[in-house]
């Protein structure tokens, strides 16, 4: 693949000063936002680090004018899907230099290359994030489950098609699968499990004498999916099957999981606040009501559901056919946490969903049931940075949520919230100057 298109693209878009001018041809693409978001998080803080961490989280986007004089066209049809890919700019990076190797959050303070990792800062600072489609409206589409602050340009919408987009559907020749990883996979399975069933069996053999087809599927990641153990980046074992307790199992008995707990030695800022956390959960079949009609998403066209249960009859499904990840993107460094409300809590955030004349009222949440869900779902997945949850620990930490500005603060184990004021009224508070033990936390 080299002297191809390596070289030449930018060098015959540049201009006499140095710019780099838009050209399709080369790939120096000039944006234009088809909309901002208007979303549930104001600030990068708290926000959730994937779509699927919180289920209340919601936004719109409105399509501009500026794109298409008649918004609405460009959304006909979409509101058959129940999930859209969003594609948007990381506009509030602060910058847009990015580095070759990242710290990842659930890699606790160890560094591993930008591309493996869904970090915001990377040499084009586009994200990737699966929302559900809650309805479409006019020139609007509304979103549940999402990841992006307030004002996110978005720069496309694209449907999320499970046949396209999931391995789970996906049957390609073994000859196309890497050889490598298949060989990796057949030592330390079967290093791993000697009891595996009958199915399990045949996948293991598979790897050593191809069948025509290999199938992958991608299983729902739950946090209870984790393993134990030591997790080294640089040992192949670091790939495991995922998700069934037998591959937690086998990950165990490979001795992957917990990590080194490396120290951080750099400054918060430098540090990429993100991390990979599980995706969506999926179903064989998606069903959805949509005014009234049950939208049907089959998993794979019939011929392809046919192969599958020929290969694995037994447990179509489930061993046949999975992706892999390494295991650092299923362990969390920090079990979930439970999250507990003070009195005081409960009664501002009982006074913030009030109909009350003259209270904030939420805006994105249908209820304070559903603040409340939202609350607990940012602070379960611990949104500290590395930084913060190291070497900060007794720091109050902030965040606002759709109308609700939250104070907490961590102990072992467990996120308390302490107040929750109204958005347009932040607790005035210097953000860190104040420590939990000041409030009386400890
Ligand atoms: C780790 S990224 C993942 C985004 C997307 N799901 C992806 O994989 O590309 C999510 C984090 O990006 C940050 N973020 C969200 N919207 C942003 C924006 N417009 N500019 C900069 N950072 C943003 C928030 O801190 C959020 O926790």
């Amino acid at each position: 693949m080299r002297g191809g298109l390596e070289g030449p693209g930018p060098r015959l878009t540049a201009t006499p000063c140095g710019c780099v001018k838009p050209d399709l041809e080369t790939g120096n693409l000039l944006t234009e936002p088809i909309g901002y978001l208007e979303s549930c998080f104001s600030a990068k803080n708290g926000t959730p680090r994937q779509p699927s961490i919180c289920s209340h989280s919601r936004a719109c986007l409105r399509i501009r004018k500026s794109i298409f004089n008649n918004p609405e066209h460009s959304l006909m049809g979409l509101e058959e899907f129940s999930h859209v890919w969003i594609l948007f700019v990381f506009h509030k990076n602060g910058h847009l230099s990015c580095k070759a190797k990242v710290q990842p959050p659930r890699l606790n303070g160890a560094k591993i290359g930008v591309f493996s990792t869904r970090s915001p800062h990377r040499p084009n600072a586009i994200g990737l994030t699966l929302a559900k489609l809650e309805k479409v409206e006019g020139g609007a589409i509304y979103l549940s489950g999402i990841d992006m602050i307030h004002g996110t340009p978005v720069l496309d919408i694209k449907p999320y098609i499970a046949d396209y987009d999931s391995p789970q559907n996906l049957i390609e020749p073994l000859g196309d699968f890497n050889v490598w990883n298949n060989q990796h996979k057949t030592k330390s399975m079967s290093q791993s499990d000697g009891k595996s069933d009958s199915c399990d069996q045949r996948q293991l053999s598979a790897y050593d004498e191809p069948p025509p087809y290999r199938c992958t599927k991608e299983k729902p990641k739950y946090p209870e999916d984790r393993t134990s153990g030591e997790n080294n980046l640089k040992r192949d074992t670091a790939r495991v099957q995922q998700s069934s307790p037998k591959h937690k199992e086998r990950a165990a008995h490979l001795g992957l999981g917990s990590r080194s707990g490396q120290s951080l030695s750099v400054a918060e800022e430098h540090i990429d606040p993100y991390c990979l956390e599980k995706s969506f959960s999926e179903e064989g079949t998606d069903k959805r009501l949509r005014g009234g009609r049950e939208a049907v998403v089959p998993r794979g066209n019939s011929a392809e559901r046919q192969l599958v249960a020929a290969h694995c009859p037994s447990r179509m499904g489930d061993a046949a056919h999975r992706s892999v990840v390494p295991a650092w993107v299923r362990e969390a460094p920090v079990a979930p946490l439970e999250v507990r409300f003070t009195p005081h809590a409960e009664m501002d955030l009982g006074h913030l969903s009030s109909e009350d004349v003259g209270q904030v009222s939420f805006k994105y949440f249908q209820s304070a049931e559903e603040a409340r869900h939202a609350i607990e779902a940012v602070l379960s997945a611990d949104p500290r940075s590395v930084y913060r949850r190291k070497l900060c620990q007794d720091r109050l930490f902030y965040f606002t949520v759709d109308a609700a500005h939250v104070t907490c603060w961590f102990g072992d184990g467990f996120a308390e919230v302490l107040r929750i004021k109204p958005a347009s009224v932040p607790a005035q508070m210097t953000d860190g100057a104040e420590s939990a033990a000041s409030l009386g936390c400890r």
